[in-house]
């Protein structure tokens, strides 16, 4: 990417376009971007409520009657770790699956996958399997690993290759996640080449993408344009295609990273409806990036994505009122305040206009 001044100095010598690329005016041939919804699993992990399973499978059923084609629905970790997601068996059985859709499920070592294996042998009144797809995951930092799973980084790729090597037996897709990609909550700036050797170790183990986590929210387009420089160009560089962008908005710039990452050749993000989640291990952190944020900044873009944008914000809605919290999404927010007022308007229509029915109802 280039800075503004470059840009500028290239647009009046005709070398570069006036808009950069990701900001098309037309939607010729519109490229299509994946979506890993992960309100019902990242979002819900960090709640301080105990939330139903009966709950969480009802998120799950309306992101898919919304469009989304990638949920991922839960945790098989300790509970003793992350009593949020204990249940997670639960809510598989109790969700509507659906073919050619994928329900990932993050496992952190053996205990996680055999729990789940049980599960998948299981009989099941659906003949879609409860998942198809493991996330495993790991950091960038020896802190953060140690804080997260009780291990240093290279004893976590030790475990999760195991994990990886028996999944893939069982016919499971395998992906995996690099956390604390730009700072680490316990031991600060991270270097690029470090999250470089972590995300190829994973895909060495199998995983068929990684996921890059900006765990902590503080990256911005610099910070990301470097991380992303040093892990795809170079030796060794990673393809853009083998990566994803999973970035939580702390510091509103989420979005910003995600055109970013585009730029790069990055096609897959992870979001997070009503912009759900936390780390429990990421002091500080906010959720991730809404994913009613992505659809509307991704409008009248190169890039389509799946879901449709007032249904993924109508449950944006439901979740943060069933969680009694603000809805994080400002696209959220905003497209709520004009139902709003839309109902409102229908009404006035209705009662025929009248001063006092209106005045009543403000
Ligand atoms: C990895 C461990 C288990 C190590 O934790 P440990 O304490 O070292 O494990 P252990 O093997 O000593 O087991 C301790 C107890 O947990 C049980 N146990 C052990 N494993 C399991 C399991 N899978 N399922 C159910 N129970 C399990 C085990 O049986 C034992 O029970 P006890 O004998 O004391 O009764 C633990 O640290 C852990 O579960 N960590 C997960 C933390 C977590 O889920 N963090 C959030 C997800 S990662 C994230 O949010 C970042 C991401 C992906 O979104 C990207 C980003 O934003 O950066």
């Amino acid at each position: 990417m280039f800075s503004a001044p470059t840009r500028s100095v290239l647009q009046r010598a005709g070398r570069l376009s006036a808009r950069p690329r990701t900001y098309a005016t037309t939607a010729a041939a519109r490229e299509r971007v994946r979506i890993v919804e992960v309100g019902p699993r990242d979002g819900l992990q960090n709640e301080s409520a105990v939330i139903p399973p009966e709950v969480k499978a009802e998120l799950v059923n309306r992101l898919t009657k919304a469009g989304m084609d990638i949920i991922e629905s839960g945790s098989f970790v300790s509970p003793k770790w992350v009593p949020q997601m204990a249940g997670t068996a639960e809510v598989l059985k109790l969700m509507n699956r659906h073919h050619g859709l994928h329900y990932p499920v993050l496992v952190p070592n053996m205990k996680g996958l055999e729990l789940l294996l049980d599960l998948l042998s299981e009989q099941s009144k659906s003949d879609v399997p409860y998942t198809d797809e493991i996330a495993v995951f790991t950091a960038a930092t020896d802190a953060f690993a140690k804080a997260n799973t009780n291990c240093t980084v290279a004893e976590s790729l030790e475990r999760l290759s195991v994990v990886a090597k028996r999944a893939r037996s069982e016919g499971l897709r395998v992906r995996g996640y690099v956390s604390v990609v730009i700072d680490c909550p316990y031991s600060g700036k991270v270097d690029p080449t470090a999250v470089k050797s972590v995300s190829q170790a994973l895909l060495d183990m199998g995983c068929y993408e990684v996921s890059l986590g900006d765990t902590v929210g503080t990256g911005n387009p610099t910070t990301v344009d470097r991380l992303l420089r040093t892990v795809i160009e170079g030796s060794g560089g990673i393809p853009g295609s083998k990566l994803a962008g999973h970035f939580h908005d702390t510091y509103g710039m989420a979005v910003a990273n995600i055109f970013t990452a585009l730029d790069h050749g990055v096609r897959t993000f992870d979001s997070a409806v009503g912009g759900l989640g936390g780390c429990p291990y990421s002091p500080g952190a906010t959720g991730n990036v809404a994913t009613e944020d992505v659809l509307y900044a991704l409008r009248g873009s190169n890039y389509e994505a799946p879901g449709d944008l007032e249904a993924i914000a109508e449950v944006g809605t439901w979740i943060s009122k069933m969680l009694r919290r603000p809805n994080a999404s400002r696209v959220g927010r905003a497209l709520e305040a004009r139902r709003s007022r839309e109902k409102l308007e229908k009404e006035r229509e209705n009662d025929g206009g009248s001063a006092e029915s209106i005045s009543a109802k403000l």
